[in-house]
């Protein structure tokens, strides 16, 4: 199947600056994917590229396997979607929606079959004499991007469109895009720098650093398979724990030691033995209560509440490990033991950043 988007190699120089280093990626029909990343990491440039706002340097962009670096954006049939889902104020929903197909010269009998059926997609029919300053955010949200779809793009990009929002609407609004997006098929590129965005709404993420690509994969495998040290600190929260460790071999067979274990083994792989890093996610320590103050127990120096959980900050050999419990089970100043779930951890090569691929135990027994 032809991809609904292609970027090959990708690449975009503002003078000494590489804001975006040979990018490749595609997203299929209806597919949502999210370019993650921090400030300054180039994922507004590269969405500036697809609708056509700048130039690439080199590289190629296709739609439908059509390259269209030719065209100007308004040829583009690509739909944007920006900040704060502004919408015109002083205008009905209904002018809102027929808005960019009257800019288009589409006939009026046309586009008020075309606004009719957006409205009822997106439950906006009761809506549609209400001035755009009457909406709360999740109708505005629903306009905006109605306004977007009823002029049948091909691709529809949106540029931190939550990004000022306070986290409770967001939250709302999350799951109501999802929805939105999975009823209409549509294929979705979302820029953003918040994960749990990213993590929530998308089929695929695409992790970008300092203009590259770092990995593109399922929230999942983003989560759970990392391929290097900055995509395992950039997701995750609380953040993963980079505990200090010294590598053993044995064979195949690889064993960590680090300032509260020993001998911690991990699978099957090719790791060499020296310092490297054991990423181990709060998720993924267990708490008990220690039997007494000797080895293996480590004192609880704070706790965060978050509601049904709390994230206990433990001293581990001068390292202040995160792990996260249901909230009430320690209290600040106990001693706990700490089961790491071993099966989950990763090994980050301290040279390389990259993270070593390990066989798990039950499969390599
Ligand atoms: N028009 C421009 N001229 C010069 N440099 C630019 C221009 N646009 C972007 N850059 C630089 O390119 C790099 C990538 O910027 P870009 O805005 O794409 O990142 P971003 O990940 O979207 O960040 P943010 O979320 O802060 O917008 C940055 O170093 C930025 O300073």
């Amino acid at each position: 199947m032809t991809p609904k988007l292609e970027l090959r190699d990708l690449e975009k120089r503002f003078d000494e600056v590489e804001a975006v280093k040979r990018l490749s990626l595609s997203l299929d029909q209806g597919e949502f994917v999210s370019l993650l990343g921090p400030s300054g990491c180039g994922k507004s440039t590269t969405l500036a590229m697809v609708a056509g706002f700048e130039t690439p340097t080199a590289g190629s962009i296709l739609v439908d396997g059509q390259s269209v670096e030719a065209l100007p954006p308004q040829r583009r049939r690509i739909g944007l979607v920006f900040q704060d889902y502004a919408v015109f104020s002083k205008l009905s929903v209904r002018s809102n929606l027929a808005f960019g197909l009257e800019a288009k010269g589409v006939p009026s009998a046309v586009r008020a079959k075309a606004v009719k059926a957006m409205a009822e997609r997106l439950d906006l029919t009761g809506l549609l004499d209400r001035r755009g300053d009457r909406l709360n955010m999740s109708e505005m949200q629903r306009v905006a991007i109605g306004r977007v779809l009823v002029t049948e793009p091909q691709l529809v990009l949106l540029d931190e469109p939550m990004s000022n929002l306070d986290a409770s609407l967001r939250a709302s609004l999350r799951g109501e895009m999802k929805l939105i997006q999975k009823q209409l098929r549509q294929t979705i590129l979302y820029v953003t720098h918040d994960q749990v965005e990213a993590m929530s709404m998308s089929d695929r993420i695409a992790v970008m650093s300092m203009g590259e690509l770092q990995q593109i994969g399922s929230p999942e495998e983003i989560y759970r398979r990392p391929r290097n040290r900055f995509v395992a600190e950039f997701i995750g929260d609380p953040p993963i724990n980079l505990i200090p460790c010294e590598v053993q071999t044995n064979g195949d067979q690889v064993a960590v030691t680090t300032a509260g274990h020993r001998n911690l083994v991990l699978g099957r792989g090719r790791a060499t033995a020296g310092r490297h890093w054991l990423g181990l996610r709060p998720h993924d320590i267990r708490i008990a209560p220690a039997a007494d103050a000797g080895a293996g127990s480590f004192p609880v120096r704070f706790l965060e509440t978050l509601g049904a959980e709390e994230v206990l900050h433990i001293d581990y050999g001068g390292q202040l490990l995160q792990a996260v419990t249901p909230t009430g089970a320690v209290r600040e100043g106990d001693r706990v033991a700490l089961r790491f779930d071993l099966t989950r951890a990763l090994l980050i090569d301290a040279g390389t950043d990259i993270v070593l691929p390990l066989e798990p135990l039950e499969a390599a027994a």
